[in-house]
């Protein structure tokens, strides 16, 4: 059963989504499924159907929208239980291609102090929920969580049972990120071994970070005979993480001459070890970033702003003679544009839609319209207009769900001979325009409490970060917060050149996706109590 490329199953929308903070709304996490089927990912982990209504209706989403005949499995987690099972099920039923995710703890601590479970217990389980989900969908996969620190012989058990009732995936967590790459793939060696049956499956890897070890645990299980990585956008996931698609996926392409014979090809074959367009790479991190306001540190490996960049004079010199002394990939391989002087002020529309296109934007006339406004103010403003600053203005430009509010005017004095003032003038969606003006411990914080004295919706700020799109005094700024309601956090993203402006746009984008949520309680990332609880505030 083992195919002779690398499978990727993409679970940024599914334990991407756990990491503490990283909540997507419905139209964001389809979003961001039409740019993994971009990407050319194998299967899209969409989320846990059972998991809330909002859940459900998002999976159900992807489904519709991006489960195509040629694109992407679309699946769902469902732990092993019947009713998991079922949403899961139901919620991917609208796919051209399903799969069904299901699994189950093997490890002695989990049976003991989760579960309360005995093995032979958790052994009769997986065997009967793998084959409740094969009642469903073909295509099945199954996980022996926490597999990394269970007992091998009873992980063999629980395996060949989970094959012999018709499971075609064998995924391998190691869930809390304990193993060593050594270690890891050993594990999926012995399974190899002492699995009777497992040529009947496709083995997989489910690395978690918390050692900083997820990429290489996963490297360590495909030299082992895994076909199957899952992975994430930047890596992001519950705790420290997951293994980082682009890091796993630029592996394996840079160093394929050492990866090939694994898969039975010559070590000189051109051909690509996973079917992903990697020229997405660097927009798809954008993207995820920008929608759930998890920052990509400056030196993360292929997505961070250093990841192509010289600072120091020998390496400077050396790329100068010859690129290949310092470089071991092209920056343009993962999407980054050399091309950064592109457009100016005399651009008309055409040359900046035709842009937009090579940047791989199809928008429509409305949303044109509306980036070509802030391209010719930008434009104004800044000598050269890279695709750094258009690619900010999409994601500023472009929302995903309606404005309940738009900002009309920010003013704010500051400076330290008095007490930083701001003024703002809001407009809603039913035309009419509020105006308020607050004093604050500095610009920002005087802006958002006048933004709060006109939108009642009390929440708390527990991220805000500044950021540079490219360099100069003249750069854009790009702004990302995060704000606490309740138990939910929502994430705003804006990029101007005055940071102030940015920052009340990204306080507002916050805002909106909070008034969103409380006024749509089954969207994912909605649940936010009673439905009369959420009108009396608003
Ligand atoms: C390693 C991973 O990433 S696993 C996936 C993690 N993702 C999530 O948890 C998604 C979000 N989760 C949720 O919304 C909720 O936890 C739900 C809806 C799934 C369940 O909620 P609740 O019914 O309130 O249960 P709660 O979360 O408190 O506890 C989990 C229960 O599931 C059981 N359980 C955990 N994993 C499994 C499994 N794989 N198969 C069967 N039962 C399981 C636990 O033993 C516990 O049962 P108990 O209440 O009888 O002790
Ligand atoms: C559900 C499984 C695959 C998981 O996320 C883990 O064990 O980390």
């Amino acid at each position: 059963m083992a195919p002779n490329r690398l499978i990727i199953l993409d679970t940024t929308l599914r334990d991407g989504e756990q990491s503490p903070g990283a909540t997507l709304n419905t139209e964001e996490k389809v979003e961001i499924a039409r740019q993994l089927a971009r990407l050319g990912v194998d299967i899209i982990e969409a989320g846990f159907a059972f998991a809330s209504p909002g859940d459900f209706e998002a999976v159900s989403q992807v489904a519709r929208t991006v489960g195509s005949d040629n694109g992407p499995i679309i699946c769902s987690l469902a732990r092993a239980i019947r009713a998991d099972i079922q949403a899961a099920a139901e919620a991917i039923r609208p796919a051209a291609r399903q799969r069904i995710h299901t699994f189950i703890s093997t490890s002695d601590i989990h049976l003991e102090h989760q579960l309360r479970k005995s093995r032979s217990e958790v052994l009769a389980i997986a065997s009967e929920m793998v084959a409740y989900a094969k009642s469903f969908v073909q295509d099945v996969q199954f996980s022996p969580m926490d597999a990394g620190r269970s007992d091998p012989d009873y992980l063999y058990t629980v395996i060949e049972a989970a094959i012999a009732a018709g499971a075609t995936t064998i995924n391998i967590p190691d869930t809390v990120g304990f193993l060593t790459p050594l270690e890891f793939g050993a594990l999926i060696y012995g399974i190899r071994q002492n699995v009777p049956n497992i040529e009947q499956a496709v083995l997989s890897t489910h690395c978690h970070n918390d050692l900083g070890l997820a990429v290489a645990n996963s490297l360590a299980g495909v030299e082992n005979g895994a076909r199957q990585v899952e992975c994430t956008i930047n890596g992001i996931g519950e705790r420290a993480g997951n293994c980082s698609l682009e890091e796993i996926v630029m592996a394996l392409h840079v160093r394929r001459h050492l990866f090939n014979p694994i898969f039975g090809r010559p070590a000189d074959e051109g051909e690509a070890l996973t079917a992903i367009d990697t020229r997405q790479i660097y927009k798809t991190s954008r993207l995820v970033s920008n929608l759930t306001g998890m920052l990509v540190q400056p030196n993360k490996a292929i997505v961070g702003a250093n990841a192509f960049a010289h600072e120091s004079g020998i390496h400077q010199d050396g790329v100068l003679k010859n690129r290949l002394t310092y470089e071991i990939m092209d920056a343009e391989t993962v999407g980054v544009s050399e091309n950064r002087i592109v457009l100016g002020k005399h651009s008309g529309r055409n040359a900046f839609r035709t842009r937009l296109r090579e940047l791989g934007y199809e928008l429509g006339e409305a949303d044109l319209n509306r980036a070509f406004l802030r391209f010719k103010e930008l434009a104004d403003k800044k000598k050269s207009v890279s695709d750094w600053d258009i690619e900010a203005i999409i994601s500023d430009e472009i929302r995903l769900i309606p404005e309940a509010y738009r900002l009309e005017q920010v003013q704010v004095v500051c400076g330290d001979l008095g007490i930083p003032t701001a003024t703002v003038r809001l407009s809603t969606a039913d035309g009419s325009e509020r105006t308020d003006a607050a004093v604050g411990t500095g610009p920002v914080d005087a802006v958002y409490r006048a933004i709060n004295r006109i939108i009642d919706l009390p929440n708390e700020l527990i991220e805000f970060s500044v950021q540079s799109v490219t360099a100069g005094i003249d750069a854009m700024g790009e702004v990302t917060i995060r704000v606490r309601h309740e138990q939910r956090t929502f994430s705003g993203h804006a990029a101007n050149t005055d940071i102030i402006v940015a920052s009340t746009r990204a306080y507002l984008n916050a805002l909106n996706k909070l008034h969103f949520a409380l006024a749509h309680p089954t969207h994912s990332g909605g649940v936010l109590g009673s439905p009369d609880a959420a009108a009396q505030k608003l």
